[in-house]
């Protein structure tokens, strides 16, 4: 991608255009899986697009700041990600657990709040409950920790895996204080409180962001894209982009600018650092 493509809203042209006039101010916030790094069967294996890093290292010194906002652990992010001890990213900073945790390349340190008890009583109940519920082949959980998810991408038929399972598995979430986090092919048991628009809003404040940029392909991306939506309406200007995919329809109704993937993602990010660093005043 030569030229930046232009957004197809008049909020997201004056978003472009304020991160254009005042980078420096500018908060970029990326989701991890299926828009810097490309969906894959077993997650373990996913890794980011091998653009991203290049694209992230050329773009975070002309801005304020670059967040990764995921639902991964911030140091699986990381890993998979290949962020740390890249020169151009000595001030990324990864908010993982939808911002519950956080890590910074700066420290090398990941913070963390107390783990919600929930998560061990769903982990001892949630085989016997996927037994039940009938989960065929395919269908598995994912250990996160803070967080289990029950994945349904390698089942005979996700889609339909993924429908039968969504009421047992809110069921148990709210008996044990946690909530479901629906995404692709994917149901998450998770403590509630947190979620990416609190994140996002949360470091644009910290460190006082005069633009926001947020891309990401996941319905749990929909509340950072309501965070930007707000700071808006409150004056602060804001980009929204969708990394396309034909599982998710919702954030490509929401966005200024749609984009093919990671793939394209890392080619508007790599556009985005080229013509920064070409108007930087010398
Ligand atoms: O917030 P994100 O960075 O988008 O993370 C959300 C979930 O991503 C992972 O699952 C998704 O990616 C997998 C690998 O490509 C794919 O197999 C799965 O179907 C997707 O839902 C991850 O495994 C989850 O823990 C994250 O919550």
């Amino acid at each position: 991608m030569d030229a930046l493509p232009i957004p197809s809203t008049h909020a997201g042209q004056h978003g472009l255009a304020a991160l254009l006039a005042q980078p420096r101010t500018a908060l970029i916030g990326l989701d991890f899986d299926g828009t810097l790094a490309p969906i894959v069967a077993d997650p373990e294996q996913a890794r980011a697009h091998p653009g991203a890093v290049p694209a992230l290292a050329a773009l975070a010194p002309e801005v304020a700041s670059v967040a990764v906002i995921t639902g991964r652990p911030p140091e699986v992010a990381v890993r998979y990600g290949g962020f740390a001890g890249v020169p151009g990213l000595e001030h990324l900073t990864v908010l993982g657990h939808y911002g519950a945790e956080r890590w910074d390349a700066a420290t090398g340190e990941v913070t963390a709040p107390p783990p919600h008890p929930g998560v061990a009583a769903v982990r001892a109940e949630l085989p016997a409950l996927l037994e039940r519920a009938g989960a065929g082949e395919g269908t598995w959980i994912e250990e996160k920790g803070r967080a289990l998810a029950v994945h349904t991408r390698r089942a005979a038929d996700p889609q339909a895996a993924f429908e039968s399972l969504r009421a047992p598995l809110a069921d148990l979430a709210t008996r044990h204080g946690l909530i479901v986090e629906p995404g692709r092919m994917v149901l998450e048991l998770r403590p509630p409180g947190m979620d990416k628009g609190v994140a996002l809003l949360d470091h644009a404040r910290a460190i006082g962001a005069g633009c926001v940029v947020y891309a990401g392909d996941d319905l749990g991306d929909l509340p950072a894209f309501a965070a930007i939506e707000k700071l808006r309406t409150g004056g602060t200007p804001g980009l929204l982009i969708c990394s396309g995919s034909t599982e998710v329809a919702e954030l490509a109704e929401r966005a200024d600018l749609v984009v093919d993937g990671p793939e394209g993602v890392v080619d508007l990010l790599g556009a985005l650092a080229a013509q920064l660093a070409s108007s930087a005043p010398s």
